[in-house]
C-alpha cells in the first residue's frame, strides 16, 4: 500500500510556559499543505526499512516509520514488512516531515492489516512518536494547544489560496530552538486574530519563533520580505523553522533570489 503523508505549516505559533515535564505548551494552528513524501509498504519475509531521496541524518533503525511499525507491532500480531520511504519534505524545517511520516505509517498499517484502530487510538499512538504527530491522524485544519497534541475545532478554510513555502537549505533543530525561546501569556488571542480577514493577519498573527530565531539567521526575515514583495496576503516562518511561507490570492512568480532554495508551490 502507498501513502502520501504531506507537511503542515504554523498559522501562529505562541509558546505560553515551559512545562513540568521539559516541554512547552503552545498556541498555533496547525493547516496541511501538498508538500508530500511517499511511503511504500509492502508485506515481505522479513521486515526491512530503506529510503531514498534527501538524505535522512540518523540511523535507519530508529526512523519514525520504524518506529511506528514497532510501536503497533508490541500491541498485535502484524506480519514483517518491506517499508520504502522517498523523502521529498525538507528535514528541520518546521514542516512536520518526520512526524507526518510516523502519522501516515500508523494508519497505512492500520488499513493494511485490518487492525480496525479508532482515531483516537491512533492519535494516542502518534502522541508517543512526536509532539506534532498526532494533528496529522486526521490531518484536517484545527487549532491546537498543550504540546500541539490537543485539538479543538476552528472554522477557517484557506481553499482558493496559493501558498509559496521557501526552504533556505538550513537545518533547524526542534529541541535547539525550543531551547532558546522565552515563553510567555498570550497578551491576545490567535484564535480570535485567525477568525478576521487574512489582510490583517499581518499586523496579529505570530510566530514567537521568529523573534528568537531571526537575528541569527537574518535570511529568514529576507525571505519573509521577498514574500511580502512579491505580493503575499501573509507570510510567517512555519513552526521552528526554517521554512518560510507566503500566501497569495494567485499563483506567485517564484522571485530569482530563491532560485538556491528548495521551493514548493500549490493550493491551499
Ligand atoms: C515547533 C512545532 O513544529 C510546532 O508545530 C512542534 O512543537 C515541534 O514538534 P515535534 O517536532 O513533533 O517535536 P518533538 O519531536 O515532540 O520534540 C522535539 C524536542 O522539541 C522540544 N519541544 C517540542 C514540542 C513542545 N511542545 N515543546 C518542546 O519543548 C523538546 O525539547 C523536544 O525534545
Ligand atoms: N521519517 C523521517 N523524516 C525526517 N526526519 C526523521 C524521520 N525519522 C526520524 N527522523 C529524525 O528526526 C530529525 C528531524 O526532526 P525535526 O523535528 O527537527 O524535523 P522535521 O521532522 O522535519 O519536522 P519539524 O522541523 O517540523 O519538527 C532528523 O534529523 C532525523 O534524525
Amino acid at each position: 500500500m502507498l501513502t502520501f503523508p504531506n507537511a503542515k505549516i504554523n498559522l501562529g505559533l505562541l509558546i505560553t510556559e515551559k512545562r513540568t515535564d521539559g516541554f512547552h505548551n503552545l498556541q498555533s494552528c496547525f493547516y496541511p499543505v501538498g508538500w508530500t513524501d511517499m511511503l511504500e509498504v509492502i508485506s515481505a519475509e522479513n521486515f526491512s526499512f530503506s529510503s531514498s531521496g534527501l538524505p535522512i541524518p540518523g540511523n535507519a533503525s530508529t526512523n519514525l516509520c520504524v518506529r511506528a511499525y514497532e510501536l503497533v507491532k508490541a500491541d498485535f500480531d502484524l506480519p514483517p514488512v518491506q517499508m520504502h520511504l522517498h523523502k521529498i519534505v525538507p528535514i528541520g524545517a518546521g514542516l512536520g516531515g518526520g512526524s507526518a511520516d510516523a502519522a501516515f505509517a500508523l494508519k497505512l498499517l492500520n488499513e493494511q492489516f485490518t487492525l480496525g484502530l479508532s482515531v483516537s487510538h491512533l492519535q494516542a499512538y502518534a502522541r508517543k512518536l512526536g509532539s506534532d504527530c498526532a494533528f496529522f491522524i486526521e490531518n484536517k485544519p484545527a487549532y491546537c494547544l498543550e504540546k500541539g497534541d490537543v485539538f479543538e475545532e476552528i472554522a477557517l478554510d484557506l481553499s482558493g489560496y496559493y501558498i509559496l513555502l521557501v526552504y533556505p537549505n538550513l537545518a533547524i533543530s526542534t529541541a535547539e530552538a525550543y531551547a532558546n525561546i522565552r515563553p510567555r501569556k498570550p497578551e491576545q488571542s490567535l484564535r480570535k486574530h485567525l477568525q478576521e480577514p487574512i489582510e490583517t493577519w499581518r499586523q496579529t498573527v505570530h510566530n514567537d519563533f521568529e523573534t528568537s530565531l531571526f537575528p541569527g539567521y537574518p535570511v529568514l526575515s529576507e525571505i519573509k520580505q521577498q514574500l511580502y514583495d512579491s505580493g503575499a496576503v501573509y507570510a510567517s516562518m512555519s513552526g521552528s523553522g526554517s521554512t518560510v511561507y507566503g500566501i497569495f490570492n494567485a499563483p506567485p512568480l517564484v522571485p530569482n533570489q530563491f532560485s538556491d532554495y528548495n521551493v514548493w508551490q500549490g493550493r491551499l
